[in-house]
């Protein structure tokens, strides 16, 4: 056993014990012997859920009925809790809307955002983009007819804005690579696509609640994200759209939905937009999963986003060096950016066997993912997360592999990876 194992207990310990952030973790539900890293992908239970939806469901619903739609703010909580998130995301009121999927948001961002720009050619998206987004974007494209989809790296976004920014009606990215983790710069990039007489229309899943956003500041037009990662609204919890006030006049929806009509309960003959954002309303939305989000979101309510931001790029940076320390040695690689400040809050490790390594961690009680073909993601949130969980994660990594103890060709057990 070498000293560096030594160093690296010892500054876990030091980190945790400086850590302002520690005590909220308490507001999750996580069950005993479990390091949760994948809150990435689905984030845990917050404490104060189970109780809201006992009584949405036995009181609201089960005693109220029908009228819960006035009395229990039923009808108000697409609007309402989109202003919530609004605050996480740097949105003054009015400009967000929650209740759809991510995808579904998302069509409607990008049909709506290329309507506003009818003479230009590309919308131009990042190759390496989560698949909905890339499918969807080739969507749009295929119901308008002058546009077509160019797929550009981030890196390569500006040489492509200087040569065809005339012809550039969106431009559509992620702040953070939902495999690598690396963060990119959403200000640049938005104020490029601007230069060039573009709209910006970015998908923040894997970047609300882990770190601080600023949509009005940064006149992002139009953005999205789910509502079941950092922000810990379960499984298929509504995700939200944010439109930026300057567009509400012009801004079209494609699924025009009663929800959104200027006088829902009218049954008018023809559809007329609400106004504001409330246009982007579609139908009915899933009550019980909102609020369900709306209690999630209360772990919000005096966090400051700074801190949780810092406490993440510690947990990243810890984890990279425990990396660097048990695990480079043993042939695995880091594709996260170095830089803390180029990356988000997971990190991706490089091994032929991710999805062996990330059964055998389960067996151990480490929850991490995999992403194909060889890419094993640790998420942290700075909420729950502490640098200890990171390095005993870690250790059980080393031992599984110098051990061998894993299976390099597992059986799938599902669809989900
Ligand atoms: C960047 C990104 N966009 C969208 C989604 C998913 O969209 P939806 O919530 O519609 O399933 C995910 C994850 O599933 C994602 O990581
Ligand atoms: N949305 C998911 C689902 O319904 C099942 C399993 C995983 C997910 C995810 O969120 C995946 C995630 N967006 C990713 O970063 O890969």
């Amino acid at each position: 056993m070498t000293t560096a194992p030594l160093a690296l207990d010892e500054r876990a310990a030091r980190a945790d014990a400086d850590d302002a952030l520690a005590p909220l973790a308490e507001r999750f539900v996580l069950p005993d012997g479990v390091i949760y890293l994948d809150g990435n992908s689905l984030g845990p239970l917050p404490a104060a859920v189970p109780p809201a939806v006992t009584d949405v469901v036995t009181r609201q619903w089960g005693t109220d009925l029908i009228g819960s739609w006035n009395d229990n703010g039923w009808w108000d909580a697409p609007l309402r809790i989109g202003d919530t998130i609004g605050r996480l995301v740097g949105a003054a009121p009015g400009q967000t809307v929650a209740g759809d999927s991510t995808s579904v948001h998302l069509f409607t961002a990008l049909t709506a955002a290329a309507a506003l720009r009818p003479d230009r050619r590309f919308l131009v998206t990042d190759p390496g983009h989560f698949p909905t987004d890339r499918y969807l974007a080739e969507a749009v494209a295929r119901r308008q007819d002058r546009l077509e989809v160019r797929r550009i790296a981030p890196p390569d976004l500006d040489a492509f804005l200087a040569e065809e920014g005339d012809q550039v009606a969106v431009v559509s990215y992620a702040p953070v690579d939902f495999r690598t983790g690396e963060l990119y710069d959403m200000a640049a990039t938005t104020e490029a696509a601007h230069r060039a007489g573009a709209l910006a229309v970015w998908d923040l899943c894997h970047a609300a609640g882990a770190m601080p956003l600023h949509l009005d500041a940064q006149e992002v037009d139009f953005a999205v994200g789910c509502g079941y990662k950092f922000l810990n609204g379960g499984p298929g919890a509504p995700a939200y759209l944010y439109v930026a006030h300057r567009h509400h006049t012009s801004f079209e929806t494609p699924v025009t939905g009663w929800n959104g009509h200027a006088n829902p309960f009218g049954a008018d003959r023809d559809y007329s937009p609400a106004p504001g954002i409330a246009r982007a309303r579609i139908g009915t939305p899933p009550i019980l999963s909102l609020l369900a989000l709306e209690a999630a979101l209360t772990v919000f309510e005096d966090v400051d986003l700074a801190q949780v931001r810092a406490k993440s790029m510690s947990l990243t940076e810890f984890f990279l060096r425990c990396a660097t320390e048990l695990l480079t040695p043993l042939g695995i690689e880091s594709v996260t950016p170095p830089d803390p400040s180029r990356r988000g809050s997971h990190i991706a490790l490089r091994h032929p066997h991710a999805l062996g390594l990330t059964h055998a961690l389960a067996q151990r009680g480490v929850i991490i993912d995999m992403r194909a073909p060889d890419l094993l993601r640790f998420g942290v949130n700075a909420l729950y997360t502490t640098h200890r969980q990171l390095l005993t994660a870690a250790r059980h990594l080393q031992e599984i592999m110098q051990e061998s103890a894993y299976d390099p060709e597992p059986p799938r057990t599902g669809p989900v990876t």
